[in-house]
């Protein structure tokens, strides 16, 4: 399979393959099947941070009687959302995504003493009570030391930095993940 055989591919076979390169977020997949015909496979990676790029992360305030109204745009907010915690409840119930449990059980964390697991759900929670969405990491860039150290480190950041952060990684993941399908179909990319 190459390139042509991406490009003739009903959008119905493009989600059964590329379905899942944003974690549970089929949605972005589907749109990016109408920019076909891909002239690389790097295409359908801009595809998808275009499309990341286009959903609205600002606060609004807007003056209602001389009050300022805070109005939240959560779009970006909502792709970190779609993702599972680290080592957390899905992992142990065994509810993960297929990519998701790989990279997960790469990193390490699916052999982690209890109290390194201790320590990430207390992070984790720390976290999301923070910033209102989980922590998210490229876990096949990383280890579990270096998980919980950025962890703890990103802990500290601005949320508005933490979002940046955090769609950042989003899109390391889907490189890997699209590279990943490459390699396991044969799709050798000329260019990506
Ligand atoms: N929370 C989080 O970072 N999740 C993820 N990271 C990764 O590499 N795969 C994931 O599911």
């Amino acid at each position: 399979m190459d390139l042509d055989a991406v490009n003739s591919m009903s959008y119905e076979q493009f989600l059964d393959i590329f379905g899942n390169i944003i974690e549970k977020c089929p949605i972005i997949t589907a749109a990016v099947w109408s920019r076909r015909p891909f002239s690389s496979f790097g295409e359908v990676e801009d595809g998808v941070h275009e499309f990341i790029e286009s959903l609205p992360i600002s606060v609004e305030f807007l003056e209602e009687n001389s009050h300022k109204i805070c109005t939240k745009k959560q779009g970006k907010e909502g792709i970190l959302r779609c993702h599972p915690d680290l080592a957390g409840r899905e992992l142990t119930s065994g509810t993960l995504t297929m990519e998701s449990q790989e990279e997960q059980r790469g990193a390490g964390l699916t052999s982690l003493t209890s109290q390194e697991r201790e320590r990430l759900t207390l992070l984790n929670t720390q976290y999301k009570e923070k910033f209102g969405f989980p922590f998210v990491i490229c876990a096949k860039m990383a280890d579990k030391d270096k998980i919980m150290r950025e962890l703890s480190a990103r802990l500290q950041n601005d949320p508005s930095v933490e979002l940046l952060i955090g769609i950042d990684e989003v899109k390391k993941i889907c490189h890997l993940r699209i590279q990943d399908i490459l390699r396991k179909g044969s799709l050798l990319p000329t260019k990506l």
